[in-house]
């Protein structure tokens, strides 16, 4: 663990099939973060939607909490119990505005081993996007956008950056983060199967490669009600842009060491970050192209 010399951290990724059904899910997840910390562990981080995959828009709202509620307050009984640090990616939050917007918010909920929770990112970019006949995707209908980035968190793992699935297509934001201080990039997913089969692999390892941080995946898998599938295909990248770990087909785990001291020969040796011509990209992240 983090401190003992010679020994790397060990990070656990959780893919599941989260389903309507909330109970379900939690004993499914705390079934993977108990034999992630068994196994070592010392960061467990659970994909988008870990809580519930709503069947429609009406379920989805029904089923949302706030971050004071019940399911937060078992998770952080189970990050205490296990003695890990947990990533929830994608939390359906009920927040304060909730009685004027009627809309929630997806946030990233980052937890100590004390059940303590350390940071909230809520989804910045949402995922409005329409595949003539294939996907259908209009999440700005029920969620609202979060208003920040969120600094990155120390954790016995590396600086943690938090983003949301759909925030994976923004290099803007991973470079924000890694400006930032981030050693670690995380984007908890449910990506369709039509877009994760052209582009979940490559993006992850494109943002690994141009922020030379570690990339950590967890994902959706599979059917998670009648009319829904997720592409699933967890993973780990480290800072070269090599795939560390991968899920297989299905629920499950899969298991990466995190190498800082590799971190910072891969930034000395390509200095990228030094390398920026911040004055010719003035407007590049500016608002919409012609
Ligand atoms: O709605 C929920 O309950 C959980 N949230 C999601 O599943 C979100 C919003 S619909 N999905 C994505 O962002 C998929 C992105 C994607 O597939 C891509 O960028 O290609």
């Amino acid at each position: 663990m983090a401190g003992s010399p010679g020994l790397k951290p060990l990070v656990a990724v959780c893919q599941v099939t989260s389903t309507p059904d909330k109970e379900l899910n939690f004993t499914a997840c705390a079934g993977l973060v108990r034999e992630a910390a068994q196994r070592g562990a010392c960061l467990v981080f659970l994909p988008e939607g870990f809580d519930y995959i709503g069947s429609d828009t009406v379920e989805t709202l029904g089923l949302a909490e706030s971050l004071d509620g019940d399911l937060l307050g078992r998770y952080a009984g189970l990050a205490r119990d296990c003695g890990v640090w947990l990533s929830l990616g994608g939390f359906h939050e009920r927040g304060r505005d909730w009685p004027t917007t009627q809309r929630i918010y997806n946030c990233h909920v980052l937890l100590d081993p004390t059940g303590c929770r350390v940071a909230a990112y809520r989804k910045t970019h949402l995922c409005d996007v329409e595949l003539e006949g294939r996907v259908s995707m209009k999440e700005s209908s029920f969620t609202n956008p979060g208003p920040e980035i969120v600094p990155p968190v120390s954790t016995p793992a590396g600086k943690l950056g938090l983003s949301i699935c759909y925030d994976l297509r923004f290099p803007e934001i991973s470079l924000a983060l890694r400006r930032a201080g981030a050693e670690i990039l995380t984007y908890p997913s449910a990506f369709t199967v039509t877009t994760g089969s052209a582009h979940w692999e490559v993006l992850l390892r494109a943002r690994a490669i141009e922020s030379q941080c570690y990339v950590v995946a967890a994902a959706q898998t599979g059917k998670n009600h009648e009319r829904r599938t997720s592409y699933g295909h967890s993973l780990v990248v480290d800072p070269w842009g090599s795939v560390v770990a991968q899920c297989r087909e299905g629920p499950g785990l899969c298991y990466a060491e995190i190498d800082l001291d590799y971190l910072h020969r891969v930034r000395r040796e390509i200095p990228v970050h030094s390398h920026r011509r911040p004055d010719l990209y003035g407007t590049v992240a500016a608002g919409p192209a012609p």
